[in-house]
């Protein structure tokens, strides 16, 4: 697989002496869409900040498309682009003018066809003479996604590109996110939505305290930590699990009228089939049955728990 971006051994130490990331490492595969995850202030826009060049790194080395991001700083920002948290543009200026003066910053020559093409696939078109301060809050989102693609980036970095804009719109944009990482643009986003992680990522990277705690495909992080439950509700509450039942994860309501087996898939335990035989053989009668899965919102929250500054 090919990695569009390396990071080594990144820290960095404000000026304050706070350590907002320690020792990160990371890989990102060309073509995916990589969601960095983790709680208000874990330090997902220092980290997206030093590779975009905006922040100086204490310790470490990041490397985009093979140049590294200080000796080689045109080269490697170039390939980068940025939507930041904030929609931070001239107000009175055209979408036109905006989105081709933003190619200009990083020394591209003019190239009207394609700030064509980006406005036509961002629904823009028919806004290009518009004034930034006439358009809708998703327009204007819109806007700052076209500028950050003007000078034809590999990379593109969503900050919270979700933040408070509501239901429709959220899907709007991770339909956008989806057409543009067909167009062959890695995408790296950050996001406190679990959801939005879950619905759009291919993998996802979770920080918590400057630290990057682990990195896995959506798939597998749910598959490995994702837990499952068993949950039997019984016709008559019980004193107590019978000696038979003494399994690891089948515990007693506090109600003592409900079994529940915690399993996941790396349990050694017994199989569901295996616990209903114990059951029955025990003479126990349940009047239902469900199961439940951890969503990735709830493993989320084991492995932040107490985290959060
Ligand atoms: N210039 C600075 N000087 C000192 N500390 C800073 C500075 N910028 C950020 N921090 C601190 O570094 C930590 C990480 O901040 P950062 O903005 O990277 O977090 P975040 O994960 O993006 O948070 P959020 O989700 O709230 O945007 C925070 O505790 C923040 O207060």
């Amino acid at each position: 697989m090919n990695n569009i971006i390396t990071i080594s051994s990144l820290s960095k130490t404000y000026a304050t002496g706070f350590i907002a990331l320690k020792n990160i490492n990371l890989e990102v595969h060309q073509g995916e869409i990589f969601a960095l995850l983790g709680p208000n202030g874990a330090g997902k826009t220092t980290l997206i900040g030093i590779i975009c060049g905006t922040i100086n790194p204490s310790a470490g080395h990041v490397v985009i498309d093979g140049f590294d991001h200080i000796t080689h700083y045109r080269e490697a920002r170039s390939r980068v682009g940025l939507v930041p948290q904030e929609i931070s543009t001239d107000m009175f200026e055209t979408v036109w003018n905006t989105v081709s003066f933003s190619r200009g910053l990083f020394g591209k020559p003019a190239n009207p066809a394609l700030i064509e093409k980006i406005l036509k696939d961002l629904s823009l078109w028919d806004k290009k003479d518009t004034r930034i301060m006439r358009l809708s809050g998703g327009m204007k989102r819109r806007v700052m996604i076209a500028k950050a693609l003007s000078h034809e980036p590999q990379v593109l970095f969503l900050d919270e590109p979700t933040a408070g804009v509501d239901v429709s719109l959220r899907r709007d944009m991770w339909e956008l996110v989806r057409q543009l990482q067909q167009t062959g643009v890695t995408i790296i986003l950050t996001t406190h939505y679990i959801e939005e992680a879950e619905e759009m990522a291919d993998r996802i990277g979770i920080i918590t305290k400057g630290e990057l705690q682990l990195v896995d495909t959506t798939a597998s992080l749910m598959k490995k930590l994702g837990k499952k439950q068993l949950i039997l509700q019984l016709t008559t509450p019980l004193n107590e699990l019978p000696g038979s039942l003494a399994i690891e994860g089948l515990t007693l309501s506090k109600m003592k009228d409900e079994i529940t087996y915690t399993y996941d898939s790396e349990s050694k335990g017994p199989t569901i089939t295996e616990v209903l035989n114990l059951v029955a053989n025990a003479n126990i009668h349940f009047k239902d049955l469900r199961t439940t899965e951890s969503s990735l919102e709830d493993i989320f929250v084991d492995l932040v728990d107490g985290e959060v500054q």
